[in-house]
């Protein structure tokens, strides 16, 4: 049996986690709207392949076939479907209604959504015990843990058939119970968001904020060189979406960050953001 997967998004996300699946030999079907943003995905890939097998975070198994497509009826016949569009929750329950009325039962769907409850998206599926979170964590290929958030309605099966897939692509997950954020989102988001604040105020500038954190306190690479990784109109979508959620003040994006949205500078995937990049990778 084929053991095909189709991830929907071929944005940063989506394109990290099919390097994944590809590394690992599982044929991929990705989708997304438009055949120019396929044709980018295609080449990121290839430069993401090389790179994990460079830094060795790939096997050394062929790697699997990669299929592109603009229709998300493609996802027949898939053991999985990886959801990682924007974060929108009406685009959200558009595409999953409709890859819920074509895969056969018995398929696990995994949204891949920051924070968006999984509950919530369950309602736009015709089998809400079938869906469930991997939060997978950017980038997909190199990042070896994954969070797991499982709706209640999410059952054993499905999380039987979730700990397969990750055996499958060698990651290890931390299975949370639903909430907007989950865990990870629900702390980094917020910190990014104080970080830029900080530098909107000027108390410091984006470097020394990095470093300090860095330094200090044994942050990787700082909150807002995370930020540019991370994509700052998906930070600013999510953070949204988390306030609408919870209510809290602390997770409005900061007019600092909406700035650099309005202005087009999203970070490494627009080749600036709070930093300047030569090369625009994603
Ligand atoms: N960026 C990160 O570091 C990160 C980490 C973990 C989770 N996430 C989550 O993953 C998801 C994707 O985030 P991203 O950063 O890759 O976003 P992105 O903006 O880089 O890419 C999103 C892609 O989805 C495509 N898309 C939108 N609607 C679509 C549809 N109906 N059908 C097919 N394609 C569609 C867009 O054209 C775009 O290419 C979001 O839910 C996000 O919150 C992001």
């Amino acid at each position: 049996m084929t053991r095909r997967i189709t991830v929907l998004g071929a944005g940063v996300m989506g394109t990290g986690i099919t390097t994944l699946a590809l590394a690992h030999g599982i044929p991929v079907t990705l989708v997304d709207l438009e055949t120019a943003v396929l044709d980018r995905a295609r080449a990121s890939v290839g430069r993401q392949l090389r790179h994990a097998q460079l830094l060795g975070a790939a096997p050394d198994v062929p790697p699997g076939e990669l299929t592109t497509s603009t229709s998300a009826a493609d996802c027949a016949g898939s053991i999985a479907v990886i959801e990682a569009i924007s974060e929108h929750a009406e685009q959200k329950d558009k595409i999953l209604r409709e890859v819920s009325g074509i895969v056969d039962p018995g398929t696990v769907i995994v949204s891949n959504t920051s924070g968006i409850p999984i509950d919530e998206l369950a309602a736009s599926v015709e089998r809400p015990d079938e869906l469930v979170g991997i939060h997978f964590m950017n980038p997909p290929y190199l990042i070896t843990m994954v969070e797991i958030a499982r709706g209640p309605r999410t059952s054993d099966r499905t999380m039987e058939s979730v700990r397969d897939l990750l055996n499958l692509v060698n990651r290890r997950g931390i299975a949370v119970r639903d909430a907007p954020g989950f865990v990870t989102s629900r702390l980094l988001h917020p910190m990014i968001n104080n970080a830029a604040r900080i530098v909107g105020e000027g108390v410091a500038d984006a470097a020394e904020v990095d470093e300090l954190m860095a330094g200090c306190l044994g942050h990787p690479t700082g909150p807002l060189r995370t930020a540019d990784l991370i994509g700052l109109d998906n930070l600013a979508d999510s953070l949204f979406a988390l306030h609408e959620r919870l209510g809290d003040p602390q997770f409005l994006p900061c007019e600092q960050l909406l700035d650099h949205v309005r202005a087009g500078r999203l970070g490494r995937k627009s080749g600036s953001g709070f930093y300047e990049y030569e090369e625009i990778t994603r």
